[in-house]
């Protein structure tokens, strides 16, 4: 059963607009002339397969990748060749939920969650304790502060980089396949999560994924990338009449 937001989404504010977008590497083009946007208070799930561009999609937000032809806005700033100090704006607002997690095992908790408050906005570390328990709170893990990451279970470690990516308030996560590799009550607990975030704190979320449960549970509105290409975009209801075959395939295979 999906959750639904009690945050109306607002198409009047828009974050991010793609517009003809592409990208290539070398010869391969990964990316043909995508249109989307991103608004205020949404949760947009853009699902598609293996290397079909979805990761590329996301870095490109926030600067890691530049497009190769097309343009990118953030609220209507054209973002599109920024340099590298000028993403420095948008990353303070925007987090990125890295696959992996990206937390350093050679730190406990605290310390993971406390260096972004410490490199970005040179807190003290008694100002510290009281931020890192209420990221912790809010996904609801508490007393682990000391812990390092061999003790944790691989939904904790995502717990953990999700709190540590919502502990400078940004007003965007951006979510690279937030519940690959995790057991199916994971997943829920982390797509339950995805939830709350958006309706107690008002984040807008981009979450990148090949779920379809991840899918589901999260999205207000649906992209659908196949090799590249925009197939679809439209909320989930719409997506059942979609005639797009890979996106038939992906609704009529998913049991969530
Ligand atoms: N830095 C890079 N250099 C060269 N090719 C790259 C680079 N980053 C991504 N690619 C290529 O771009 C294509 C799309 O990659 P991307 O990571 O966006 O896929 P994805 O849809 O996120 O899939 P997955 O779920 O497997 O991560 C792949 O073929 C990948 O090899």
């Amino acid at each position: 059963m999906a959750q639904a937001s009690t945050q109306p989404s607002d198409a009047s504010h828009v974050y991010y607009r793609f517009e003809n977008v592409s990208k290539s590497f070398g010869d391969k083009q990964v990316l043909k002339d995508m249109n989307l946007e991103v608004r205020r208070g949404e949760n947009l799930v853009i699902l598609g397969g293996s290397g079909s561009g979805k990761s590329v999609t996301l870095k490109m937000m926030i600067g890691l990748f530049c497009p190769g032809g097309g343009r990118i806005q953030f609220e209507g700033r054209d973002i599109t060749h920024l340099k590298e100090h000028e993403y420095y704006p948008i990353r303070k607002r925007v987090s990125y939920l890295f696959q992996g997690g990206a937390l350093f095992d050679s730190m406990n908790v605290f310390q993971n969650l406390a260096y972004p408050l410490i490199e970005h906005q040179k807190m003290k570390p008694r100002e510290i304790l009281p931020l890192v328990r209420e990221s912790l709170a809010m996904v609801e893990l508490e007393k682990i502060e000391h812990l390092y990451l061999s003790d944790l279970s691989g939904g904790m470690m995502k717990r953990v980089a999700l709190a540590r990516a919502i502990i400078n308030k940004p007003e965007i996560v951006l979510y690279d396949e937030p519940t690959t590799g995790l057991d199916p009550l994971t997943t829920r607990a982390i797509n339950r999560l995805i939830r709350k975030l958006q309706n107690e704190l008002a984040i807008t979320s981009v979450v990148v994924t090949h779920d379809m449960s991840t899918t589901r549970h999260v999205a207000d509105r649906l992209c659908f990338l196949d090799r590249g290409e925009l197939a679809f975009t439209g909320t989930l209801d719409q997506a059942q009449d979609a005639e797009h075959p890979t996106l038939r395939a992906y609704l009529e295979g998913d049991n969530s």
